[in-house]
């Protein structure tokens, strides 16, 4: 089923915590809803499963207007970040639970069934007989996911649903949410403040923002065609660089110093301020093979090993720019090496200048 939101406002007192939500999300989707904390996450899963009801705008669950439909029947399924498990209970009656109610009351062999799928998928087997009471943070949140995946639903609302894993099994259970038949089949809005996570699990992305969608769009849209500098400043570690500095006379930037100057692919009138952003895996520490790219002149400023590779932060002037070069390239570079830095005119993106009332914007290619 397909779920949208239109409009919809939400105040708690004089906290506006959604503030014209506009969502659609396609029936079968695996949606990502990424925002920093006190962004309005929550609250927008609450509204969709009935919990909060809007102040103005409409909920529409299959393309039907749910304001009237109590939040049972609304047919989803949602996990909350604080769980609600049943301490005392074992694990395999958490799960079986929901399966006995009297909205799906499966016979029992299929129940077992179900349960015993998803207790494999989420590595929870051998916990099935153990109180739900006596498990670590991270397997009580395997619980509660399961107890959410395990009915059959029209749509999942997840929120943050791996936040209190090791890095490790994040990563694992990240691989393996997106294969599991039933949410593969089901749309699911999955909530997340972890951009890697987004990237990794979204058909599409909708970054919010102080209650409002900024962007929405797949993971290429925000990676390459970001709406402003914080979506960019968002994506992508290290972080993208963004040198400030204004546009000449034949479309070339210019930082203040003028220790950097790039020719733009994208027309932009002469004196506008600007921020130029590429992201350090885009400039190149020995220049291209074929020769074309721009070359800047700057020093080693810090390296810092990431696995193979090696993030370098070149001097120019008064500007810092990171990149990341192979070990076999920047194994040997020490602070203060000179070097020269290649960057691509299409690999530059192009903003305007931050203003303290919003982020700057991207300046689009004709
Ligand atoms: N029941 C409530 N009463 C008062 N204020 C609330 C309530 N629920 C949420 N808020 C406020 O509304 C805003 C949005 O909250 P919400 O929980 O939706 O954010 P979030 O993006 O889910 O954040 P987090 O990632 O920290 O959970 C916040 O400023 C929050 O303090």
């Amino acid at each position: 089923m397909s779920v949208a939101l239109r409009d919809v406002h939400k105040r708690y007192g004089r906290t506006k915590a959604l503030d014209g939500i506009e969502l659609r999300v396609e029936e079968g989707e695996f949606f990502c809803l990424l925002g920093p904390s006190g962004a309005g996450k929550t609250t927008t899963l609450k509204t969709v499963a009935g919990l909060e009801r809007p102040d103005r705008g409409s909920v529409e669950i299959g393309g039907r207007d749910v304001r009237d439909v109590e939040p049972y029947d609304r047919g989803v399924a949602m996990c909350f970040e604080s769980y609600a498990l049943y301490p005392h209970r074992s694990v395999y009656d958490n799960l079986a639970s929901p399966l006995r109610s009297p909205r799906h009351r499966l016979p029992a062999a299929e129940a077992r069934d179900r349960v015993g799928a998803i207790a494999e998928l989420l590595g929870i087997s051998a916990l099935l007989d153990r109180p739900v009471g006596q498990l670590s943070n991270g397997q009580r949140q395997r619980v509660a996911l399961g107890r959410v995946l395990v009915r059959p639903a029209r749509a999942f609302l997840l929120d943050e649903p791996l936040s209190h894993l090791d890095a490790k099994l994040r990563q694992q259970m990240r691989a393996e949410l997106k294969a599991i038949g039933a949410v593969r089949r089901t749309t699911t809005l999955y909530v997340t403040h972890d951009s890697v996570e987004a990237l990794a699990l979204g058909d599409r992305i909708g970054v919010i923002r102080q209650g409002r969608i900024v962007q929405t769009g797949t993971r290429e849209d925000i990676w390459y065609r970001p709406h402003d500098t914080e979506v960019a400043r968002a994506f992508g570690r290290p972080r993208i660089n963004l040198l400030p500095g204004t546009v000449t006379g034949g479309g070339v930037f210019r930082s203040a110093d003028g220790a950097v100057e790039l020719p733009l692919a994208v027309p932009v009138p002469r004196g506008t301020e600007v921020l130029v952003g590429v992201r350090p895996r885009d400039v190149s520490l020995t220049g291209d093979m074929t020769g074309d790219g721009h070359r800047l002149a700057g020093s080693v400023y810090v390296t810092e090993v990431l696995g193979r590779s090696v993030e370098v932060t070149v001097r120019i002037g008064a500007q810092q720019l990171s990149l990341v070069a192979a070990r076999s390239e920047a194994g040997g570079l020490r602070v203060d090496d000179p070097v020269r830095p290649a960057v691509r005119p299409e690999s530059l993106l192009v903003f305007e200048a931050d203003r303290p009332e919003r982020p700057g914007r991207r300046i689009e290619r004709r």
